[in-house]
């Protein structure tokens, strides 16, 4: 599990550690950790040219050590001293190791051409709010320049504890962050600007709390992901229904039978009238069907948990059947349409039993009276906010998805890729995430590694070209299969 802290939990853990070691031993690390970084970048250290961006904290403390480190291995290090103060020791060690000052006008586009790489110290986990001038000016002229950019600890621009950027980041190619990865450097967008990130040990690890946010490995998904065993047979390893699709919208239905499928339910129980019914039948012969008369599970059979919501449209009898799949004693999973009927309605999530949603921004907007753009700029915040306002665990979609509980860390999922954002593809996710809720899995752990299974089949399915949703589905094997370390293909 990769664990992610706020800045206020760093600056807490860092400040425990610091009392026990000799003063600056703790940036020292932190500026041999960036100049070996640094230097592998680099076809070759001696004679290459490095600017430092410094700023006037101790972020710009780091780059000006890790400056000294490269000049002495050779490098011609000039620095930009954009604060109205610098770190002074830092500076005298960059002097003395030849570094040398220039002015804010060596980021014009020349001279950049001539530079083989940026550091960029201007600010770290003490920023606050928008980057000011002049850095913001310097950041936006190294961003125009094609040349590469390792951030020092969190790019500049990017709040380190929530990811949100409020004015110009810079954009790094690689990032190195010390001590712990920051919550911000793994959620969109202040992700978008980190390029990869690499940690620096610097011995905080005894000292840290629980995380904030938590990213899941391949191993803990193989870990959590049920498999069958002997004994059993289709219904105990799970059966889910699925209340989805209508005249309209058959395709949904289809889709979210389908990731279920995949994903190992034991079986599919499908509640629904008799367009998607003839569809799913055609596609699935493996689910069993239920064509509804009328807009109600009590007829279905049981289930362990319920997929509510793709496709279902939002008129009266899409509402009444929410209610009746609403009233069961199962875990439900709500999305799409269900998640209108819920924003209308809320007195629909009146129940004991556990209730995981699956937005995308639009939606959680439209549930919480939002603005979609806010939630997009602060997904963390957002999805927490609305996990503990409905009593619910939240599972935000988009770039960075989100998965939500009160009083637990999110955990942040970026297993996905852009070719994802395409019709359908939400369906199948909830497919997958709703057999993973019938499998037993409670809905964090369901939300999450479904996100990750669903993202990891995108990204298969996907390959560098555009896929369908029901390529994703025909790849959640391989996704499963690849987080167990087993072959993909047995031919
Ligand atoms: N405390 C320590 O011993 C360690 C600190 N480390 C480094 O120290 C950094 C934190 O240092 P600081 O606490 O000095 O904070 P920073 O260096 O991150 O930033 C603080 C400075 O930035 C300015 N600033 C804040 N927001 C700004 C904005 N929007 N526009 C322009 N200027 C802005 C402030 O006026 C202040 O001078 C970490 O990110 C890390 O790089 C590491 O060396 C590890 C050890
Ligand atoms: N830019 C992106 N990068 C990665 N994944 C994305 C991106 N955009 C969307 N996705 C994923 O694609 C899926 C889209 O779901 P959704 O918005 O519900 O679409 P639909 O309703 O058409 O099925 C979600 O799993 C979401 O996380
Ligand atoms: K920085």
């Amino acid at each position: 599990m990769r664990t992610a802290y706020t800045a206020d939990q760093i600056r807490a853990a860092e400040h425990v550690l610091m009392a026990r070691l000799p003063e600056g031993s703790l940036m020292r690390r932190a500026a041999s950790g960036l100049a070996t970084v640094s230097a592998a970048l680099l076809p070759m250290v001696y004679g290459s040219r490095v600017l430092l961006l410094v700023g006037s904290g101790d972020n710009g403390g780091d780059a000006l050590y890790a400056g000294m480190l490269l000049a002495r291995r050779g490098a011609r290090v000039e620095a930009i001293l954009a604060g109205t103060r610098t770190h002074e020791a830092g500076l005298e060690a960059f002097r003395l190791a030849g570094g040398r000052v220039v002015g804010p006008e060596a980021v014009d586009r020349a001279d950049l051409s001539f530079v083989d790489l940026v550091l960029d110290g201007l600010v770290g986990i003490g920023v606050t709010g928008a980057l000011r001038e002049p850095y913001a000016g310097l950041v936006r002229a190294v961003n125009a320049a094609p040349v590469p950019v390792v951030a020092v600890d969190v790019p500049s621009g990017v709040d380190a504890s929530t990811g949100r950027v409020p004015g110009t980041a810079i954009e790094a190619q690689v990032t190195v962050t010390m001590g712990a990865y920051k919550a911000g450097l793994l959620v969109d967008p202040g992700a978008a600007h980190a390029g990869v990130v690499e940690l620096v040990d610097i011995g905080l690890g005894p000292y840290l709390p629980d995380p904030d946010v938590v990213v899941l490995t391949p191993e803990d998904v193989a870990e959590l992901l049920p498999r069958p065993s002997n004994e059993s047979d289709k219904y105990r390893r799970g059966v889910l229904g699925v209340a989805a699709g209508s005249v309209q919208y058959t395709g949904a239905a289809v889709l979210t039978v389908g990731g279920a499928l995949r994903a190992g339910a034991g079986m599919v129980r499908y509640a629904g009238q008799s367009a998607p019914v003839g569809q799913v039948r055609a596609h699935w012969p493996e689910a069993v069907i239920t064509e509804l008369d009328r807009p109600s599970i009590g007829e279905v059979g049981r289930v362990q948990a319920w997929v509510l919501g793709p496709g279902l449209g939002t008129d009266d009898w899409a509402h009444e059947l929410a209610r009746s799949v609403l009233a069961s004693d199962v875990p439900v999973l709500i999305d799409a349409d269900a998640l209108t009927l819920v924003a209308r309605d809320r007195s629909l999530l009146r129940r004991t039993a556990p209730v995981l949603i699956t937005p995308h921004a639009g939606e959680l907007a439209r549930l919480t009276r939002a603005d979609r753009d806010q939630i997009e700029a602060a997904r963390l915040e957002h999805a927490h906010r609305a996990a503990t306002e409905l009593g619910v665990t939240v599972l935000l979609k988009g770039s960075t998805t989100v998965v939500a509980e009160q009083h637990r860390p999110a955990r942040v999922n970026r297993t996905g890729t852009s070719w994802l954002a395409t019709g359908g593809t939400g369906d199948v996710l909830s497919g997958v995430a709703g057999a993973l809720l019938a499998q037993g899995l409670g809905c964090y752990e369901a939300g999450s590694c479904g996100a990750y299974l669903h993202g990891l089949a995108g990204r298969i399915a996907a390959h560098g070209a555009p896929l369908t949703a029901a390529d994703v589905v025909a790849e959640i094997p391989s996704a499963i299969r690849t987080v167990r370390g087993e072959p993909r293909s047995t031919t």
